[in-house]
This record gives C-alpha cells, structure tokens and sequence, in this order.
C-alpha cells in the first residue's frame, strides 16, 4: 500500500466538501477518480499534496502523514493545473529550472525531452513563446512532462484530459499504460471523461459529495454502470 486515507474531513464554511473514513490504494495501481462538479476530487488532491490541511484526520503516504513529513515528495508528482507553471518562461526555460531541481544538467533535460515529442505533437519546443502565451491544453502537456522527469514512484494528474486535442489524449493514454507497465508508477486521474478513465484505468473511485459512492475494479461493464449513474 502507497497511499491510506485515515477518517479524512475537509469543511468550508461549516459543509464537509471530504468526508472518507478509509481508503487504500496500492503501488502500481493506476486509479481513475470521477465525480460531478464539487465532489471533492481537487479538495482530495490537495489534501494528499498537502496544499491545503484536512480538518480531521489525515493522508498517509507510505506510513507518513504528508501533512508532518517531507519524504513523500521525493517520489511523488503532480500536475493540477497551470497555475503551477512558472508562466514568464518558455517551455524550455522551464523543463531546465525543473530539471535543475533534480540535478539534471541541460543535455539530460534535452534527452529526456526527445521521450516527450511525440506527446507534444511539434507545439511545444522551439516556439519562441512564453508559457502564458500557450492554450490550456498545451500548458498541460507542458505541466505532465514537467512533472515526469523526477521518475515518480505516484503521479497525481487533475483532469489531465481536459483540453487536449483527441491526439494527445489518446498518447497520454499511452503515457499512462506505460508507466505503469515499465515504471509500476501508482497513477491517480481525476476526470470528467469516463471513457478514457475506464479505458486506461484499473480501479475507479467515484466520489459525490464528499463521500466513496463506488470503489470498483475496472471491468468490460464498468463504463456502463457509471453512465447509468450519472444519467439517473
Ligand atoms: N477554498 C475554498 N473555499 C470554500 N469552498 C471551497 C474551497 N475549495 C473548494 N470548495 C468547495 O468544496 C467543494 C469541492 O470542490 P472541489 O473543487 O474539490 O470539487 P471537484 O470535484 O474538483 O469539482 P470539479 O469537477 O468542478 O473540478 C465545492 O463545493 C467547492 O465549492
């Protein structure tokens, strides 16, 4: 086990938005979080992350809490969204200061860019541009490069679909599959695209309100079920 969520409460102004008693997640799994708007998918993100404090209760992460050690962030990797770019330098300027954080030089970040150009599709290196100055979806594609070059053992993605063109989601379904087959990296997706959290991932954890709804191995039926749930 990675991950354990111990009797975990979030509370805004007197609503619980996160309320799980317990919950489990194993290395090598890669987990698909779905929920509609105000689940509490990102309040659980940055829980785990330790952006913000539970109000009760508490993430484990390999035995530690992540909000009274440090550990956890030598193997853990995320990308929320693109206010965590640094958006007054390029993409290159920016996979090299990230690169630097983990002791690559910048011939190793140029190396490991040469994995990732596929997945850029030729919008990202050598445009000349500002980060603040690419679409959504490719500061994401940004965002998800960045966040693989420490090798994470957990990978946290919010939404990591939403605005990319139908090329690139399909690629970071790739991504995804092999970093669990070659890297047995413990992937976490929130999404709002049940197709491809079905299609590339092995357990799915439904939350509404807060609350566990569904915790449920990925099967031929499960795409099904949960268009069933969500349209009733
Ligand atoms: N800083 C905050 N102050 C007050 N309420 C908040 C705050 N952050 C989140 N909430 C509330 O907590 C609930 C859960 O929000 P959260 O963003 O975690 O949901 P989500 O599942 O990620 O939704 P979405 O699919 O829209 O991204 C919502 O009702 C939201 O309004």
């Amino acid at each position: 086990m990675i991950v354990e969520i111990k009797d975990l409460k979030k509370v805004y102004a007197g609503r619980t938005v996160v309320n799980i008693p317990e919950l489990q997640i194993n290395e090598g799994e890669t987990i698909g979080l779905v929920g509609n708007n105000g689940a509490g998918k990102t309040t659980l993100f940055r829980m785990l992350l330790d952006l913000i404090r539970p109000d009760a209760g508490g993430i484990f992460s390999k035995n530690e809490n992540v909000a009274s050690t440090d550990e956890w962030k030598n193997y853990t990797a995320s990308f929320l969204d693109e206010n965590f770019l640094i958006d007054y330098l390029t993409p290159e300027e920016y996979f090299i200061f990230i690169g630097s954080l983990h002791n690559m030089t910048r011939t190793d970040v140029e190396q490991y860019l040469q994995r990732y150009l596929e997945f850029f599709n030729g919008e990202i290196l050598n445009s000349g541009k500002y980060i603040r100055d690419f679409s959504k979806g490719n500061q994401n594609k940004v965002g998800i490069a960045a966040a693989l070059m420490q090798n994470p053992e957990l990978l946290i993605l919010d939404e990591p679909f939403a605005n990319l063109d139908p090329t690139t989601q399909i690629r970071l379904k790739s991504l995804v599959r092999s970093l669990r087959t070659t890297h047995q990296v413990t992937t976490i997706i929130s999404s709002h695209d049940l197709n491809h959290v079905t299609d590339v991932c092995g357990r799915i954890i439904l939350l509404e309100k807060g609350q566990v709804i569904k915790d449920i191995q990925t099967t031929e039926n499960t795409l099904t079920e949960l268009e069933a749930y969500f349209s009733a």
